[in-house]
Formats: C-alpha cells, sequence, structure tokens
C-alpha cells in the first residue's frame, strides 16, 4: 500500500516542459507489448496470465503490503523529477538514502506529515493498525494499492523467499537499480530450473509441496498463499479509508504496460499527465519494461523480476479455483473485476 496526499497545486508547480507527456485519462489502455516478454520471463503461469505480477502482502491481519510497491515508489517519483527541483520526500525499508533525500523510519508513527498540497509516496511496510496510523496523519490521504493476479503473486512471494534462503549475494541490495545489461536471475538453475542453494544444504521444499497438503487440500496457511487472500487485509482499510481514495492499481498491467497504470495513477493523485512512452522501452533481456531518459537506461534491480519456477499446471489450476471465492469477495469490496483467471 502506498499512499499519498496530493493536490493540484503540488503538479502544477512543476509542470512539465513537454506537452507531448500530456495524456488523456485513460484508465485501460493496452498496449501491444513484444511476445518474447512473457517466455522469457516467467514459466510459472498460464499463458494468459504469465506476466500478472503484482503482490499483497500482510504480516498481520490488520495490515497490508504492496509487493509492487517498489514499482511506483521508483517509477513515479523518477519520472516526475528527472531533472527537476521536485519536492520528493521518498520512505522505504527504513533506509536513508541521502540522494533521494530517504528518510530514516524507525516505526510508523514516525510517518511524515503529509500537508495539503504535498505529493509524498510512502511504501507501507506492515505494522499493527497502520490504517489507523495513516488516518490519524491525514484523514484524506490518497492509497494506491498494487494487486497482482494472487496464484502468480504466491509464487512470486515463494520465489523471493527462496531466493533470500539461498543467495548470499548481496550486491543487488546495494542499488534499487541495476544497469540493464546486468539483467539476470540469480536464483534458479537454468538448465535444471531447480535450486542453486548452498553447498551441501537440502534442496528446498518446492512451491507445489509447500502449496499443497500430502491429502491434495490446498495449505491455505501456507505464508505466500495466505497474503494472496486479499479480502481480508483489504476490508481493514476499508473501514478506515472511504473507497474513494483509494486506487486499485493493476499490478499485471504495470507489467504489461506501465504507462497506461501511471496514467491512471496521475489522474487519482490529480498530477498533470507527464509520464509518456517516451519513459520507458521493452528490455528483451529482463523481460521488463525499463526507464530511459536522455541520457541512460535504467532497469529496476535484477530482484525484481525473477524468473519463477514452473509450478504444475495441476497445481495452478487447483490454487485458482480456491482463489475464485476469495477473489469475488475482493471484486466486491473494491467494486471492480480483475478478471482473474478461475483455472
Ligand atoms: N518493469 C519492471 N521491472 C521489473 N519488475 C517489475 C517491473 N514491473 C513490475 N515488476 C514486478 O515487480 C515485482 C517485484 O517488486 P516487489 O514489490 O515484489 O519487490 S519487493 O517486494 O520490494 O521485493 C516483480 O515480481 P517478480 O516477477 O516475482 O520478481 C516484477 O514482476
Amino acid at each position: 500500500m502506498s499512499t499519498s496526499s496530493s493536490k493540484s497545486t503540488s503538479s502544477s508547480k512543476s509542470t512539465s516542459s513537454s506537452k507531448s507527456t500530456l495524456r488523456s485519462n485513460s484508465t485501460s489502455r493496452s498496449m501491444s507489448t513484444s511476445s518474447s516478454k512473457s517466455t522469457s520471463r516467467s514459466n510459472s503461469t498460464s499463458s494468459s496470465n504469465t506476466t500478472l505480477r503484482s503482490k499483497l502482502t500482510s504480516r498481520s491481519t490488520s495490515t497490508l503490503r504492496s509487493k509492487s510497491i517498489i514499482i511506483l515508489l521508483w517509477f513515479l517519483p523518477i519520472l516526475w523529477c528527472f531533472g527537476k527541483k521536485c519536492k520528493k520526500i521518498h520512505y522505504s525499508n527504513f533506509k536513508i538514502r541521502p540522494n533521494l533525500k530517504y528518510a530514516e523510519l524507525s516505526e510508523y508513527k514516525k510517518y511524515p506529515r503529509i500537508l495539503q498540497g504535498e505529493t509524498k509516496i510512502l511504501r507501507s511496510k506492515t505494522l499493527k493498525s497502520v490504517p489507523e496510523r495513516i488516518r490519524a496523519m491525514n484523514a484524506s490521504v490518497k492509497l494506491l494499492l498494487i494487486v497482482r493476479e494472487p496464484v502468480t503473486r504466491a509464487i512470486s512471494d515463494y520465489t523471493q523467499l527462496r531466493s533470500h534462503a539461498t543467495s548470499s549475494t548481496s550486491s543487488s541490495t546495494s542499488s534499487s537499480y541495476t544497469s540493464s545489461s546486468s539483467a539476470s536471475s540469480p536464483s534458479l538453475s537454468s538448465t535444471t530450473g531447480g535450486w542453486t542453494g548452498s553447498s551441501g544444504a537440502p534442496p528446498p521444499r518446492s512451491f507445489e509441496q509447500l502449496a499443497i497438503r500430502p491429502d491434495g487440500s490446498v495449505n491455505s496457511a501456507y505464508r505466500p498463499l495466505a497474503l494472496s487472500i486479499y479480502h481480508t487485509f483489504m476490508h481493514r482499510w476499508l473501514e478506515v479509508f472511504p473507497r474513494q481514495q483509494l486506487l486499485v492499481v493493476n499490478g499485471d498491467r504495470l507489467i504489461e504496460d506501465p504507462v497506461s497504470e501511471l496514467e491512471r495513477v496521475e489522474s487519482f493523485l490529480g498530477l498533470e499527465h507527464r509520464i509518456g512512452r517516451h519513459n520507458f522501452y521493452f528490455n528483451r533481456t529482463k523481460g521488463f519494461y525499463c526507464l530511459r531518459n536522455d541520457t541512460q537506461d535504467k532497469c529496476l534491480r535484477e530482484s525484481k523480476g525473477r524468473k519463477h519456477p514452473r509450478v504444475d499446471p495441476k497445481v495452478l489450476a487447483k490454487l485458482r479455483r480456491f482463489y475464485v471465492e476469495h477473489n469475488q469477495k475482493f471484486y466486491e469490496l473494491v467494486g471492480d473485476d480483475l478478471g482473474w483467471p478461475e483455472k
């Protein structure tokens, strides 16, 4: 969950010199993308959903975390602030990033005040009562919820957990960007599709083993699966904030067509439409869109867009059936049918 309080004053202050970036308020325009994209990225999902990628996680029933907020955290501020004196305070992961005016936060109670006319983008980690705290800070705050097809989110979560468990590589943590030429997946063996854990360690359990119990039932207690039951978290936010203060960002479309989703975000935040297709190019090596400006190209770092393990199609189908009812509840809560697959 990302929060932002924005007023048109903030956008008018930073008017883009390029009028060509101004866009209509398209909400779901689809941009044709290279067919090589899905094949180069993931083989874990059905062909129609190979790029469903947004995650939404939580560490307690009262909190909610959007795993893909990093995309907005990076794309939006960077595109908005390229070469400009853009007032931007960027909070993420409790780390100090002086070059981007990050601030260190030890607790969410230290969330900065968001004043009228200011735009700040916050990354919501998971602590209790986050919705209430944010409301206490600023009741008119605007919220961005980035969601992804739940099964793919769970596989992504699994992939990340495995990667953390098996990889001792820390180089990617030093920078949130990687050069577009070094976009590889360090966590999976390209030949076997299996994990390359530390030597001597037992092979980690597969997603299938963790997701499905020996009796064949879905292990809904498995955390990556539990965290994909979005309605259980969503209702907490909607008890605290009116629906119109929340934008559901389609994380799948954010991958396929970042510009259209970012345009929606700009509209929702009351920002002038400044982000355009010229800001992006499709990087075939990485299998994702990357940023482009006059002087350089930037992809998100290696840990963003990892190759997912192959998952048994029967397990995928079983999980998708499991989420049908939960997805329906989520659609009803947010008043939007995201059309996630049912098998
Ligand atoms: N342009 C672009 N480049 C790379 N990655 C992209 C992009 N757009 C969206 N994504 C998806 O973002 C997912 C990783 O972001 P997360 O928020 O899950 O990362 S994290 O929670 O901070 O670790 C990541 O999930 P995985 O594919 O499972 O790695 C990506 O699918």
